[in-house]
């Protein structure tokens, strides 16, 4: 449903050029979560931007359901949270709401979601009032009522402490299961792509896209993290990327 196909972009800025992506292909299956993984300034980022249709491909093509992307068809949560400090908690998450052409939420649908969230009771609060999680969880039930079928997170748990990580973790999960959208998930943390997702493409420097598939049932429980399917797909997967590093 979402397909990359011979994807290359540079960024130019007057006499620089800054070529990032070259020949990307990548295809990703309606429902399926996927991990994008891979060195610091690989391009990551600008592949969910591209698929977001906030950047648009030098070459190529970026289709959904067939047909070239465009703005708003997937919901998209930066690598930083963006929430309107002048706007309450209420207000930021129905700010899809006031977009045109976005699905319309109402009133009692947030608040029902603040509940699931664990943040009944912060409807009118500001944003400088909550911790790092709970913006996070906001920033993320924005993304999510926007309605939107693809869901492309950047980084959404990379500023957190392992604790509340592996919180968020198992509600991002139950929530998936719930909604059965499309994930893109870009993450540093081996084990958390590997523990949430179907696929893991990890992008080589050289803008190769390599593919691991995760092969373990779900619901899956944290006692996985141990078995030694999993600590041996992580250690390729460490070995593969120190490779890029050096
Ligand atoms: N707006 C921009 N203008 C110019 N260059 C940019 C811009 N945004 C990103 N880049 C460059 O493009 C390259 C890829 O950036 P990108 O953010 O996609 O990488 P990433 O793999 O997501 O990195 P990280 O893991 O650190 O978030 C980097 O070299 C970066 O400096």
């Amino acid at each position: 449903m979402l397909e990359l196909k011979d994807v290359s972009y540079t960024f130019k800025d007057g006499q620089k050029v800054n070529p990032v992506l070259q020949n990307i292909h990548l295809t990703i299956h309606r429902g399926e979560f996927v991990s994008l993984i891979g060195k610091s300034g690989t391009g990551k980022s600008t592949i969910l931007k591209l698929i977001a249709g906030l950047l648009h491909a030098d070459q190529g093509t970026v289709l959904h359901d067939d047909k070239p992307i465009k703005l708003g068809d997937v919901g998209y949560m930066p690598q930083h949270d963006l929430l309107f400090s002048w706007r309450t908690i209420l207000d930021n998450i129905l700010l899809p709401t006031e977009i045109k052409k976005q699905k319309k939420i109402k009133k009692q649908e947030a608040l029902q979601w603040l509940q699931k969230v664990g943040l009944v009771g912060y409807e009118k609060a500001y944003p400088k009032e909550l911790s790092g999680g709970m913006r996070q969880r906001v920033a993320f039930l924005r993304t999510l009522l926007t309605g939107k079928n693809v869901l492309l997170l950047d980084e959404p748990f990379g500023a957190l402490d392992a604790l509340t990580k592996k919180e968020m973790q198992a509600w991002l999960l139950s929530i998936w299961q719930e909604t059965k959208q499309t994930v893109i998930f870009i993450t540093h943390d081996l084990e958390e792509a590997l523990y949430l997702s179907d696929r893991v493409m990890l992008l080589h420097p050289n803008d190769d896209l390599e593919e691991y598939t995760i092969p373990f049932e779900r619901p899956r429980s944290r006692d996985l993290l141990y078995q030694q399917d999993f600590t041996s797909i992580r250690k390729k997967l460490e070995d593969h990327l120190r490779h890029d590093e050096n």
